[in-house]
């Protein structure tokens, strides 16, 4: 469980990022359409990709192609659709897992469901949400209707998120498309640094971890992640100091 503390200063160009987008590098709004990328990460991010060399990758639950939409004209290393969606920095996609189910009857029941208490509904590959942020009353029913979807079949996960219930593919997420990334040569040799401020970016933590680096955890909220920021600001102000390690940018040199 994470206890709280800030991570140490570390060096960006010895490690690999894998950042969650929404609470992350976007501020949190009712209307997930928008959303927009904070302009300080919008200039880190640049930096980031030149410092490491192209080790970085965004780990989202949205689709590649809401990111690439949010994130333009940047175009990175995504992981979209929890994981289920990767694209190397060269634009070539990794092969999809062998995950066949048809969400068609999900997404009719989930659609109803949505329809009857006007809540947004969003489909993506692989992964169906419901969202409950201006409606937070229909959120117990919304959370149970996803789990109970989620228990029919060994192959549909529920996940639950900032004001969200997704039911999702099993057998895919965060923590498995870090490894996947993990294995190419641009990443092999970093030390894999997972950031995000949900539930949903809990396996990222754990896999960055388990492959000797570590998890760090924006706001409250029991987390695996080693450390913790308060903030989406306190996170960008320590990657700027990775970015600068001689703080010569900040003395205004
Ligand atoms: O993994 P992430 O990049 O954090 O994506 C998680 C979900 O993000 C979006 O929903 C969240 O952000 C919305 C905009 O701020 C907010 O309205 C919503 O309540 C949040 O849950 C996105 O719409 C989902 O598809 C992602 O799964």
């Amino acid at each position: 469980m994470s206890d709280g503390q800030v991570p140490p200063p570390i060096v960006a160009s010895e490690a690999a990022f894998f950042l969650d987008l929404d609470g992350t590098l976007a501020p949190i709004v009712d209307d997930p359409a928008a959303a927009r990328l904070d302009p300080t990460a919008a200039s880190l991010l640049e930096r980031l990709i030149a410092q490491t060399s192209g080790a970085l990758a965004i780990v989202s639950g949205r689709s590649l192609t809401q990111l690439d939409a949010l994130l333009a004209p940047l175009r990175l290393p995504l992981a979209g659709s929890h994981g289920l969606e990767l694209r190397r920095a060269d634009g070539g996609l990794f092969e999809a897992p062998e995950l066949d189910y048809d969400m068609e009857e999900v997404f009719a029941q989930m659609r109803d469901f949505a329809h009857a208490r006007d809540l947004l509904l969003e489909r993506k590959p692989g992964a169906i949400a419901l969202h409950y942020r201006t409606a937070p009353a229909a959120a117990d029913a919304s959370m149970a209707l996803v789990d109970e979807i989620a228990s029919r079949d060994d192959n549909l996960r529920a996940l639950h998120g900032k004001m969200v219930s997704e039911v999702t593919l099993a057998g895919i997420d965060k923590g498995s498309a870090l490894r996947s990334f993990m294995t190419l040569p641009a990443y092999r040799d970093q030390r894999p640094v997972m950031v995000g401020d949900d539930v949903t970016d809990e396996d990222g933590f754990a896999a960055a971890q388990s492959l000797g680096g570590f998890g760090l955890k924006i706001g409250p909220g029991p987390s695996c992640a080693q450390y913790r920021v308060a903030t989406m600001e306190d996170f960008l102000t320590w990657l700027a100091a990775a970015l600068d390690p001689a703080g010569s940018l900040s003395e205004g040199s």
